[in-house]
Parts: C-alpha cells; sequence; structure tokens
C-alpha cells in the first residue's frame, strides 16, 4: 500500500521510514527512526529527487508505481551518493531504461564504484549553475561539496522556488505522516534530534554549509525539501538560523552543559554540587549529563546548544576516563569550536585526568580552558569555598 504526500500541486514526497533500524551509519542511536525522503515531479517530464535506502526498497516502490500511474521515469537527479539515498539507482536503471541520471562527475564515478551498471548514453552531466528543464519546472544545479559528502549537489526548482537541499537541513526522526513543517512543533519535539543530526553528521563542515547557505540565500526560497525529516514550507527563517549558527560554531544559548566521567560516584556528586550553585547564580538551561551512560552524539550536540562546558572526570589508570576520552576525540574530529571549558578532575593517588584533558583541548580550535577544580576522591564541605569560587568564575565567563 502507498504511504506518499503531495508537497505541490505535480510534486510529491514517496519517501520512507524505518523506525527499525538501532543505529544510523551503524554509529548513531535513532529511538524515533529515520525518514528517507525522495520526491516525485510529476511534469511534462518525470524527475525523480533521489532515491533511498535499501531497508525501505520494497515500500518505495509501491510508491513510485502509484504516483508514476504507469508513466515512466525521465530523469533521476542524484544529489548524494550515500547508500541511504542512492541504494536503488541500478534498480531503477533496470526497470526505466529510458531514464537519465542526472550527476555531477564525482557522483558518476561513484555510481561505477558502487554499481555494476553500464553508464553510456544513460548520464546527462551536470555542473554549477547547469539548468534542466522538465516542461513548467526548471531544475538549476548548486554544488554542496563536503555537506556532507565531496560529490553532493542541491537543486533549485525555478518554479516553486523549492530548494532540494541533500543532506541539509536534515534531521533524524521517522515522520509520522505529518511530513511538513507546519503540521508538527518542531521547536518542541524536533529540534534536539536535529541538532544531534547535524553536530555529528555535518558539524565537521561548518565551513562547507556556510558557503552553501550563501548560495542559497541568493535565491529566493519557498520551500526547503531535505533528504531525511520534515519538509520547510513556512517559516524557514527559524531553520535556517540555526543552520547558520550551528554552522559557524556559534552557541545557541548562554548556559553550561557539565558532562562527567564518574567510576564510583563522587565526581558525579562533585557535579550536582556546581549544578545547583550554577542555578544559584541563575543560570538557565543547566543540563548535567553521564558520559558513561549518555551517547556521545548527544553530548556533543549538547555542547552544540551551550555556550559553556564543564568537563568532570576521574583519573583512571594514569589517564582519561575513557568515555570522557571518547568524547574529546569526537569534539576534535567535528571540529568544535568557541566553546568556554571549565574542568574538574579527581584522582585517589595521583590525579592526571584534568591536565590530560587540557593537553586535548588546546588541540581544538578556540577553545577557552576556564578553571580547573582538582578533587582527591571525594569533594567535602571544607572545600566549599573552592567550588563556590570555581562556579563564580564560569558565571562570570558567561
Ligand atoms: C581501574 C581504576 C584505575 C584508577 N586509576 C587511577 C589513577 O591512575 N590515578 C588516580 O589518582 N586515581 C585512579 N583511580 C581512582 C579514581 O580516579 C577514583 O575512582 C576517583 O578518585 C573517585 O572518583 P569517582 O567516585 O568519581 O570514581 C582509579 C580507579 C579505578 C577503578
Amino acid at each position: 500500500m502507498q504511504g506518499t504526500r503531495k508537497v505541490t500541486d505535480d510534486i510529491v514526497w514517496v519517501g520512507c521510514n524505518d523506525r527499525r533500524l538501532a543505529l544510523f551509519e551503524n554509529l548513531f542511536p535513532i529511538p524515533r527512526g529515520v525518514s528517507y525522503n525522495s520526491y516525485l515531479i510529476m511534469d511534462e517530464k518525470v524527475a525523480l529527487m533521489d532515491t533511498v535506502d535499501a531497508s525501505v526498497t520494497g515500500q518505495f516502490m509501491e510508491n513510485l508505481e502509484y504516483v508514476l500511474a504507469g508513466r515512466g521515469i525521465d530523469y533521476l537527479v542524484v544529489q548524494h551518493m550515500e547508500p541511504d539515498h542512492c541504494a536503488n539507482i541500478e534498480e531503477l536503471m533496470k526497470r526505466y531504461p529510458d531514464m537519465q541520471v542526472v550527476a555531477n562527475t564525482k557522483t558518476v564515478q561513484m555510481i561505477h564504484q558502487f554499481f555494476d551498471v553500464e553508464s553510456d548514453g544513460r548520464v546527462t552531466l551536470v555542473k554549477e549553475g547547469d539548468t534542466l528543464s522538465t516542461g513548467e519546472h526548471t531544475l538549476r544545479f548548486v554544488m554542496a561539496p563536503m555537506v556532507h559528502w565531496p560529490e553532493v549537489m542541491v537543486t533549485y526548482d525555478e518554479k516553486d522556488k523549492i530548494l532540494f537541499s541533500a543532506d541539509a537541513f536534515g534531521t533524524f526522526g521517522a515522520l509520522d505522516g505529518n511530513i511538513f513543517n507546519d503540521e508538527i512543533d518542531f521547536e518542541k519535539d524536533w529540534l534536539s534530534e536535529a541538532r544531534r543530526y547535524y553536530s555529528n553528521i555535518v558539524g565537521k563542515y561548518g565551513v562547507q554549509v556556510q558557503s552553501l547557505l550563501k548560495k542559497a540565500a541568493a535565491l529566493d526560497v519557498a520551500m526547503i525539501c531535505p533528504l531525511h525529516g520534515p519538509v520547510w514550507r513556512s517559516s524557514l527563517g527559524f531553520f535556517i538560523d540555526k543552520y547558520d549558527k550551528w554552522s559557524r560554531y556559534e552557541p545557541e544559548e548562554d548556559s553550561v552543559v557539565l558532562i562527567y566521567g564518574s567510576i564510583y560516584g563522587h565526581t558525579e556528586a562533585a557535579v550536582n554540587s556546581l549544578a545547583c550553585r550554577l542555578a544559584d547564580a541563575g543560570v538557565k538551561g543547566i543540563k548535567v549529563y553521564d558520559a558513561s551512560s549518555t551517547h556521545v552524539s548527544d553530548l556533543i550536540a549538547e555542547i552544540f546548544r551551550c555556550s559553556h562546558v564543564v568537563l568532570a572526570c576521574a583519573t583512571y589508570n594514569g589517564g582519561i576516563y575513557p568515555p570522557i576520552e571518547n568524547l574529546l576525540s569526537d569534539m576534535k574530529a567535528l571540529s568544535v569550536q568557541k566553546r568556554t571549558v571549565a574542568l574538574m578532575d579527581n584522582g585517589t593517588w595521583a590525579p592526571a585526568a584534568g591536565r590530560m584533558i587540557v593537553k586535548r583541548l588546546e588541540e581544538m580550535k578556540d577553545i577557552t580552558v576556564l578553571e580547573q577544580l582538582s578533587i582527591k576522591s571525594v569533594l567535602r564541605e571544607d572545600r566549599a569555598e573552592d567550588l563556590e569560587t570555581f562556579a563564580r568564575k564560569i558565571v562570570e565567563a558567561m
């Protein structure tokens, strides 16, 4: 049975949801699933914007056949060669022998790497600024390398002012029938997953996202159709603003996220005491996370949200407790920048985690290390003043 939604009079969402997949990219937990969006433009010529993941091919083909109602596909526009979007290229080339694959040179190279297909006479090569008419619609191609693979391009539909934005403006989360942003409460129900998607999937490529945003600003965009998550047809500025902030590595909120790695709970207790003092000083939006039980992708997302970070860590075998070590690796890999970090470390005979974390933070760009509070096993009342001073310095830096 088909499950499709009309986006405009002649453009239809033919995407699919996966609520069974536990780990996106075999790495990121997706408790709310994910959508693989694909769009059919039913013009004089029929164009399909990307395909979907192999796991949902059956549903995708039903959706396509229903909307096509006996027509063929003239063009398959391949904006992104990541397998969650391109898995059906080979099958569609077989089913629709007259279909042209619309792609740039890098994409064609990847098609041959992923699929054993003969592309002679089957490819319409495009580059920056090229256009393709399907009748009433004119599609203009805009290259967006490294948002988030090198071959990525986005497509602007001049007729309906739609930006088909590939992975940009995507989010984790399956679509529950309500595929449009004005049918859901995005800020309440989707923003945190959108932030987690951005910061972990595209976060490393802030510079490239900025250059795509500049190109998009020159277009009159009325709707954004990404490859994951809701379609934007109102209040576009809200999400564009978030993308602008995230890609400049600017925090969304003046707030503090406290992340601890604690074996027996004493570092955790010190963090809880600190959180109370920060709250007493008027800090809002504080969040405390145990790095052992919180997925690192959530921690990264929270660091993207907050201006200030407290890392608290027990010393483990002369080094950094592994969950915090893992977080630091991810922060560097994802190019986290422009944050102020305060440190708490703990050790029973030779606390070392603090200075080792400082070294790791110094390898990152534009990270200010504010203050360090060292604990010997337990933070007791006799150090209340030290904790008070530590909290005050964080607040003063905000
Ligand atoms: C396997 C293991 C290795 C540890 N290695 C060190 C160490 O090298 N240096 C040190 O000062 N403390 C070390 N500790 C002590 C921890 O840092 C200790 O758990 C901490 O002082 C108390 O904080 P917590 O209750 O938050 O774990 C180690 C603890 C464990 C369980």
